[in-house]
């Protein structure tokens, strides 16, 4: 199989490095190009043993999968590149936010399958959310789907709904990363050190974690199981209610989808 990223970024190099530890594919199999910075691809080469060209001739040649992994305001200097040479055979695979399949399709001038899919940087430690949804003319869709299950977990969606997914794994995390980054701050100011602060700040997201993946309560379940009745932990989530913490949520949830509506008009 041959997989080709227009793209080594911070995503596509989640994607291809679950790949490769999953083994579902060897380095021989996957393509990296870039628009110019050779570095970072020369040094994926050198560290995972994965091809890098900038020959997009070569780059298209029987491939089986072409993956859009650009930011979507670069897509149309993706396009001119692939245009010229993509194959009937080959698989259109976007990750772009908001970017839409009938885009693609008009940008490309070309009526080649395409799947778009929405996963998140988990896929580097292949627990990804991946949010899948195809064109009409997509058949492979059982192939894609195993290939996405090597690193996380496969939805399929409408396209619609890819906007609501968008906002709620494919940013979700960065959200869930910047409330521990918060939570530290305020166990620095309830006395400790800095370091402190990030070695039990990070243990306790990890131990959550491990308690979620291996428990099936629910949220309320295990989070009841620490609240002692008129204890320390009800005390706090009575002061956490009233911050409007839900309001908030939905507030930073409906911009990240509101955004990628809008990506989907440029
Ligand atoms: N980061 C994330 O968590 C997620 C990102 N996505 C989507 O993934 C896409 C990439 O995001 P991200 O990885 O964060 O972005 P990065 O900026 O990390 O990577 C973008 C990549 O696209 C390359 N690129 C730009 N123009 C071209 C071109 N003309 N030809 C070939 N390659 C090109 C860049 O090359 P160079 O370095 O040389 O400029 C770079 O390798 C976006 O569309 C984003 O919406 C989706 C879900 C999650
Ligand atoms: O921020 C972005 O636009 C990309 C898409 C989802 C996560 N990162």
């Amino acid at each position: 199989m041959k997989i080709v990223f227009y793209g080594s970024g911070n995503m596509a190099s989640a994607i291809f490095r679950g790949m490769l530890d999953n083994k579902i594919v060897s380095p021989e199999e996957i393509y990296l190009t870039s628009k110019d910075n050779k570095e970072r691809v020369e040094a994926l080469h050198d560290e995972l043993n994965v091809n890098y060209s900038y020959d997009d001739e070569e780059l298209c040649r029987d491939t089986d999968y072409l993956v859009l992994a650009s930011k979507p305001q670069n897509f149309p200097d993706v396009a001119d590149r692939i245009r010229p040479y993509l194959e009937p055979k080959t698989k259109i695979v976007s990750i772009m936010a908001g970017t839409q399949i009938k885009t693609i399709s008009r940008e490309l001038k070309l009526d080649n399958p395409v799947a778009r899919i929405m996963p998140n940087t988990n896929a580097q430690v292949q627990h990804s959310v991946n949010g899948i949804t195809y064109s009409s003319n997509f058949t492979a869709k059982d192939e894609l789907i195993e290939i996405m299950e090597s690193f996380g977990k496969a939805v399929e969606i409408e396209e619609i709904e890819m906007h609501a997914i968008t906002a709620a794994t494919g940013s979700g995390s960065a959200f869930l990363y910047y409330i521990y980054e918060k939570y530290a701050e305020c166990v620095m100011e309830l006395g400790f050190t800095e370091e402190q602060a990030m070695f039990l700040t990070r243990n306790l997201v990890i131990g959550t974690g491990k308690m979620i993946s291996d428990s099936d309560e629910s949220f309320s379940e295990l989070r009841r199981k620490i609240t002692s009745k008129q204890g320390t932990t009800e005390a706090g989530l009575l002061a956490l209610d009233e911050t409007n913490i839900k309001e908030n949520l939905m507030a930073t949830l409906q911009a990240a989808h509101d955004r990628s509506e809008e990506l989907a008009k440029e």
